[in-house]
């Protein structure tokens, strides 16, 4: 047996309350091939931002869904999650409102076609009915900082783009769901502002996990695992030279933002722009850097 599965791990908490979580752990199990993880136990604690990252086939997905079906070593990684250090008990996967995981990922989907304000209204009259008109708001005005496409409120759930569908149910999870942990699987390709989007989240108590490939979410989070063939293979922790790096990177990322949106307007794209972009990038990048 191994030493993590100790006695004190195979607690199971009696009830849950959403307000009650304060953490999650995961404890390694094995890779693709049956190897055994290197990182034996990872602990997420309330505020943190979390990245996973790793090339593709390397188990990112598999790790959260490991979070979400609160793997007790019943899944093909051999897994356990804890919340709180304990077993959490099996109520809180039977019951939508006790559930304290949100997933989403770029094929989540609401199931409604009412319009976006009645649909927020009646969840938020369900979840939080004491303060349901003004957390309406603050979910739509959310929802609106993180897609670059603002969201029409009379509009069907149905007519939403894939960006503003990601935004709304990121918003939704936080503040109507009030879902203490959310796991993000590469939301970056559905029209999502990243880096205001990290912002925005940390202004919220709650563990956020991301799946991604983005290195601006990675360098932004307190800290990363790097999956290989299956397996938690190391935790980093973002030093002072990736916190100026960061910088610089995010400049890349607006650069390229800058050339997207070009091509989405019809512009051609001519060696003068990409030549005064890049020496405007790299000025900027000097003077940032003496
Ligand atoms: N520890 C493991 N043991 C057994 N199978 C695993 C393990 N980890 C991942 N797998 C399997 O390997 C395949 C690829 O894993 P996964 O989809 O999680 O990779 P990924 O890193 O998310 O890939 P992508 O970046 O392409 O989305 C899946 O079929 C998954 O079930």
């Amino acid at each position: 047996m191994s030493v993590f599965f100790s006695h004190s791990h195979n607690k199971e908490q009696p009830s849950l309350t959403l307000d009650d979580v304060h953490s999650v752990t995961l404890l390694g199990g094995h890779g693709k091939v049956g190897q055994k993880e290197t990182v034996t136990e990872v602990k997420l604690e309330m505020g943190n931002v979390v990245s996973i990252v790793g090339p593709t086939g390397s188990g990112k997905t598999a790790l959260i869904n490991d979070i979400e079906l609160f793997a007790n070593s019943n899944t093909p990684t051999g897994r356990r999650m804890l919340i709180n250090g304990a077993t959490p008990p099996e109520e809180l996967m039977d019951d939508p409102s006790k559930n304290p995981i949100a997933l989403i990922t770029q094929h989540t989907n609401f199931l409604s076609d009412l319009p976006v304000d009645v649909f927020l209204r009646m969840h938020a009259k369900i979840r939080r009915a004491d303060e349901h008109e003004t957390i309406v708001e603050e979910t739509l005005d959310f929802a609106n900082q993180l897609t670059g496409e603002p969201i029409i409120q009379g509009n069907s759930m149905t007519e939403l783009s894939g960006g503003q569908t990601r935004a709304l149910l990121i918003a939704d999870a936080v503040i109507i769901g009030n879902s203490p942990i959310l796991l993000l699987d590469e939301i970056e390709n559905a029209g999502i502002h990243r880096g205001r989007a990290l912002e925005l989240l940390r202004n919220y108590q709650k563990i956020f996990v991301f799946v991604t490939h983005d290195p601006r979410i990675a360098l932004l989070s307190d800290f990363r695992i790097v999956m290989s063939r299956g397996a938690m293979e190391k935790i980093i922790y973002p030093d002072e030279e990736e916190a100026i790096i960061i910088d610089r990177i995010g400049k890349l990322d607006d650069l390229m933002l800058r050339f997207r949106k070009r091509l989405w307007e019809g512009e051609r794209l001519s060696e003068k722009n990409l030549d005064s972009d890049l020496s405007a990038l790299l000025s900027s990048s000097k003077e940032t850097s003496s």
